[in-house]
């Protein structure tokens, strides 16, 4: 089967320094792929390469097998790529329903009903805040409306919503308390519906939790990308992390 997505060669040089060097990968459809490694090592640069915010220097990547290396991040988002960032993203002013609508509609569709928007909040397990300002939700809460601003598309027929899902530190910020239950509804956006995701998280309990498969990334090349047992017994692993003092 081919895969979701191929990076082949792919890289990213700024102001003279190459932050991402030679990065290839292949991920599987329905796969969840933690990509872990020290400050600095190229985890966001990656991402945003493979969301399109960023354009490589070199390499190429493909999307279920076609170059999407020079599409803007809104064509790839149409392809079914969908990203949360490293820290949450909401409106102050605006409610946490109006977040899955305005989801919605920049993703192209047309008629958003509250029924509509209440289904999406309750595949987050946020069913009865959908009134409240998304400001006043805890951190861990944020984090569940991204998930559900990511599957908005999915509203009143549209598209699957994001079946690539890149989640950039989701834990981060996030209580010690509400993480177990952000854990489970990563899980089942993988496991109960397929979708693929690409994880880069500091938590290694919710990595080893989570993971099929876990990439290292240091000093912006991969250093491995294997079962998450397999990639902790790796002696270069583990140079790369004493060697960093994490
Ligand atoms: N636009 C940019 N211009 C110059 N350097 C950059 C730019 N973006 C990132 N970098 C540098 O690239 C390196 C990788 O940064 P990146 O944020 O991708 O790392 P990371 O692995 O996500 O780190 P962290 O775990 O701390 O979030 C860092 O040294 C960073 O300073």
């Amino acid at each position: 089967m081919t895969p979701v997505l191929q990076l082949d060669r792919l890289s990213w040089s700024v102001g003279g320094a190459t932050i991402i060097n030679e990065v290839s990968l292949d991920v599987g459809e329905g796969e969840l792929l933690a990509v872990i490694g020290p400050n600095g090592a190229g985890k966001t640069s990656l991402f945003n390469l493979i969301s399109g915010l960023t354009s490589p220097t070199g390499g190429t990547i493909r999307l279920d097998g076609h170059a999407v290396t020079s599409l803007p991040p809104h064509r790839r988002s149409r392809r079914g790529v969908g990203r949360t960032f490293q820290s949450s993203s909401v409106f102050s002013t605006m409610t946490v329903a109006e977040h899955v609508e305005l989801a919605a509609r920049s993703a192209g569709v047309r008629r958003v009903s509250e029924a509509d928007v209440r289904g999406v909040l309750a595949r987050v397990r946020l069913a009865d805040r959908g009134a409240g300002l998304a400001a006043g939700l805890s951190h861990g809460d944020k984090r569940k409306l991204e998930l559900a601003m990511l599957l908005a598309p999915t509203l009143a027929g549209g598209s699957a919503g994001a079946r690539l899902m890149l989640l950039d530190e989701p834990m981060a910020g996030v209580a010690a308390e509400e993480t177990g239950e952000l854990t489970d509804l990563i899980r089942s956006l993988h496991r109960d519906e397929g979708r693929t995701v690409l994880l880069v998280e500091h938590h290694m309990e919710v990595v080893l939790g989570l993971a099929d498969r876990v990439a290292v990334m240091h000093h912006g090349q991969l250093l491995a990308a294997a079962a998450p047992a397999e990639v902790m017994a790796n002696a270069t692993v583990q140079q790369a992390y004493l060697g960093d003092e994490l």
